[in-house]
């Protein structure tokens, strides 16, 4: 929820349709707001978050109410899937309470004006801006940036041609095109087995099943009330689809040839100048470039919410460059798979980390029929090319975007990829890859088009919108809520264990500067405890549980102590595999420590916890792809099931501000994080570690003794060699008060550990800042020395 909007927000001036009650929109009467709020518990919610979703940014969605932000890039992204600007305002009026108001139509049409008017295309190894509409290519080329990029003796003019302008059914053979594990594939083949008995889908095999159509009857009056909804909605955008068909008669199309080298600088200009270029593939009609032999198996079925996603990418017969946006866990692989099973041409997949390469590649083995023949990988290891004169590579960003020098056998596979046109490149974790790497690749690779995937489409950095016209616009976004409540996913309980510091450390913590006293934070011998713990309670209950932290002192320090193996960038391979291993088969095996190294990649089903103990810094995103390692566990389906996410937070520290801001993403996403202000009966645990204050004292001494690199979070990144959020200033010349002045509103409520899982309340109390300052007055006697010779130190170094 945005702030800056809140207190313009009065709706009591709105003017009510009569039936507004069963219509599920509020459209903010701020002037300069294009917010919609959506009732989360209208009959047809379901339907209106489909459309929302392909026509603005979902800015946060909890059980009830949900948020969504209308933008250009999201009005380019509805173009782009199909929508025109009629069909919006049309529907948006129909699910709105009061009529739509003349500035969001003026928005949405002036947004849209020039939208999907140009196209970039890719032929023969040569690239040309396209477009229907001769005027527009003579004012494109007369800007500066487009102008100069123009290749002399490039223009084509095409009669005969149907240009598929947005939103039109005219693809001759849109109703051919069935994206394999899905259901309409299913469907079609029965079609073809019975045609004289199936009508088959109105809209083609692309589009996603409706949960409440014909071939499912309905069962009840509300069931027939939703269906009657559902045809409504459908019939509104189905019936402007074959009026605008019918009025499309854009025969000829016209295109000048731009050079290689300024694609992207014409792709900028052109959405800086309200005339973003749709990048899109007529892969059944390219006949330069050779097919590929691949299928999903006759055994692979996708889900609903990948067939929607995907049917986004496939909905008009050609595939549309842009990015999927799925929770972790969701199954982004065999999206990005079933995508290149329906291209069927060349494909390129790039990925954050070697390991990543290896998973891409055996899950194309596991999910299609591609020979292993034809999928090769490119990483500093394996060089090979694939067999014959088409098929499938996998690699990262760093190896293709490297600019220094190169091996000859590297050099030679780097010809190899940049002297092809490939037909689709996916680009795994999108989100991650600055812009620079990104450009590097897209300029040395040709490809017909482009597939972004990620779970968070969220950079600390605001560099976001970059990836709009490097890669394409977010074409679908599922609901991280629907998942769980429909099993994909599991569902979670979320929770900020505020761990007191102890008098010592705190004393410490606030005499240290910033990096010592991130480490005071983490060995604070509270947190410790807490940690003990949580692992015993869970094990107990038959959990497997992952241990996060970003600080690989405190990783070694915490397993040592606990007797758990742990794993970060400094543990050989076959080490790491051998404790994986343990602990998905063993049963004694059943918790782990893992560094940022585990953060993502790591597919452990059996992994049902997560305690968080140290973080980096405020990222959303990491926070989001670590709650990701819970949310494939296997056991989610079973009655009742939770699994469980700890962040063990020192209290009035600085962790408490960016656990706030760590959280922030999946607060947006419907998740609550509730606050354990007491582990009760931890204190009784019989073998309490740092239970006397002479241990705690040796663990303080310890921790002073430790040098300031022990506070470093950064260098333990395997594979992924960038790190792209900011890390937010730490200087500890500014109070922690005028931090916590900043923190974003989360939504949180205190519960003990059984409250939890359901079954009683606690309230908490904040001890206040003033009596906090007071506990540093009176310091160990240790101590005292150790500063003595530390001021005697600095005196002498002068
Ligand atoms: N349609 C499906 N049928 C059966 N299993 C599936 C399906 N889709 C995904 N899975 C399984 O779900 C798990 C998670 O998939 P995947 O690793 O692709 O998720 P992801 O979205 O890439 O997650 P992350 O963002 O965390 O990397 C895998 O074990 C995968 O095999």
């Amino acid at each position: 929820m945005d702030d800056d909007e809140q207190p313009e927000r009065d709706y009591t001036q709105l003017e009510l349709k009569p039936d507004h009650a069963s219509r599920p929109l509020w459209i903010s009467p701020s002037p300069d707001s294009y917010i919609i709020t959506m009732e989360g518990f209208s009959p047809i919610a379901e339907q209106a978050q489909d459309f929302l979703i392909a026509i603005a940014e979902p800015v946060s969605r909890p059980a009830f109410i949900h948020e969504y932000r209308l933008t250009p890039y999201s009005l380019y992204a509805a173009v782009s899937v199909g929508l025109n600007p009629s069909d919006i305002i049309e529907v948006l009026n129909r699910l709105s309470k009061s009529p739509v108001p003349e500035r969001v139509i003026d928005f949405i049409v002036n947004s849209t004006r020039s939208f999907g008017k140009i196209k970039l295309v890719l032929k023969q190894n040569k690239y040309f801006v396209e477009s229907a509409y001769p005027d527009i290519l003579r004012e494109l080329l007369q800007d500066d940036v487009i102008g100069k990029a123009r290749v002399r003796g490039g223009d084509t003019t095409q009669g005969n041609r149907r240009l598929e302008i947005l939103g039109s059914t005219s693809a001759p053979t849109r109703g051919d095109l069935v994206i394999p594990g899905t259901e309409s594939a299913a469907r079609a083949r029965q079609q073809q087995q019975q045609p004289q008995q199936q009508n088959g889908t109105a809209s083609g095999g692309a589009q996603p099943s409706n949960p409440n159509s014909a071939t499912n009857p309905p069962t009840n009056a509300a069931d027939a009330q939703r269906e009657t909804d559902a045809d409504l909605f459908d019939a509104i955008i189905g019936v402007d689809e074959t009026d605008e068909a019918g009025g499309d008669d854009e025969d000829v199309v016209h295109s000048f040839e731009i050079e290689e080298a300024a694609i992207e600088d014409v792709k900028k200009r052109c959405q800086e100048i309200q005339y973003p270029m749709l990048e899109e593939y007529d892969f059944r009609n390219d006949t330069l470039n050779p097919d590929l032999d691949i299928d999903l198996r006759p055994i692979t079925h996708i889900r609903p919410y990948q067939e929607k996603s995907l049917s986004k990418m496939f909905g008009n017969g050609r595939a549309r460059s842009g990015i999927i946006v799925l929770p972790c866990g969701a199954g982004k692989t065999l999206v990005g798979i079933t995508a290149a099973c329906t291209i069927k041409k060349s494909c390129l997949v790039l990925c954050t980390s070697s390991v990543s390469v290896m998973q891409w590649r055996q899950q194309f083995l596991q999910w299609s029929n591609i020979q292993d023949s034809q999928i090769s990988v490119f990483t500093a290891e394996n060089k090979a090319k694939f067999a014959g004169p088409v098929g499938i590579v996998v690699s990262t960003y760093s190896m293709v975007a490297n600019t220094g020098k190169r091996s000859h056998s590297s050099q030679k596979m780097m010809n190899f990829l940049e002297s092809r046109e490939w037909g689709f490149v996916l680009l795994d974790e999108v989100h991650v890859v600055p812009a620079a790497m990104f450009r590097r690749v897209l300029t040395k690779i040709k490809a017909h088009s482009k597939l972004g995937l990620t779970a968070t489409l969220v950079r600390e950095d605001e560099k976001i919108d970059e990836l709009n016209f490097l890669v394409g616009p977010k074409l679908y976004e599922a609901n991280w809520m629907d998942l769980a409540a429909k099993g994909h996913i599991a569902t979670v309980q979320c929770a900020e264990v505020w761990c007191p510091m102890t008098p010592e450390f705190y004393r410490e913590y606030l005499r240290e500067k910033a990096r010592k006293r991130s480490l005071l934070c983490t060995m604070n011998p509270n947190k410790f405890q807490a940690c003990q713990f949580l692992i015993d309670y869970h094990e107990k209950r038959g959990d497997k549980i992952i241990v996060f932290s970003d600080n690989v002192h405190t990783l070694e320090a915490y397993s040592k102590k606990l007797k758990k193996p742990f794993i970060h960038g400094q543990i050989p391979q076959q080490e790491r595999m051998r404790i994986l291993n343990h602990f998905q088969h063993n049963p004694i095996v059943n918790t782990i420590f893992l560094s940022k190294v585990g953060d993502t990649s790591i597919d452990l089903p059996e992994a049902t916890c997560l305690i968080q103990i140290s973080s980096h810094f405020g990222s959303r995103r990491q926070e989001a792809q670590r709650l990701g390692r819970i949310l494939r566990a296997k056991r989610r389906n079973d009655e009742g099931f939770n699994a469980f996410f700890y962040s063990l937070v020192s209290k009035d520290t600085v962790e408490m501000y960016y656990s706030t801001k760590r959280q922030q993403f999946l607060v947006d996403q419907g998740y609550s994080f509730k606050v354990i202000t007491e582990l009760q009966g931890m204190k009784e645990m019989p073998e309490l570690i740092f239970k006397t204050r002479e241990e705690q004292i040796e663990l303080l001494g310890s921790v002073l003794m430790l040098g300031d690199d022990a506070a470093d979070v950064g260098t333990d990144l395997m594979g992924s060699e960038w790190s792209d959020d900011v890390r937010f200033s730490t200087n500890n010349s500014g109070s922690d008060s005028k931090m916590f002045g900043n923190i974003p509103k989360a939504a949180r409520s205190a519960v003990s550990l059984n409250a939890l899982s359901g079954a009683e309340h606690m309230s908490y109390s904040e001890r206040n800042r003033s009596q906090n300052k007071t506990l540093s007055k009176d310091r160990h006697l240790l101590f005292r020395k150790k500063d003595a010779a530390k001021a005697r130190m600095a005196k002498e170094r002068g």
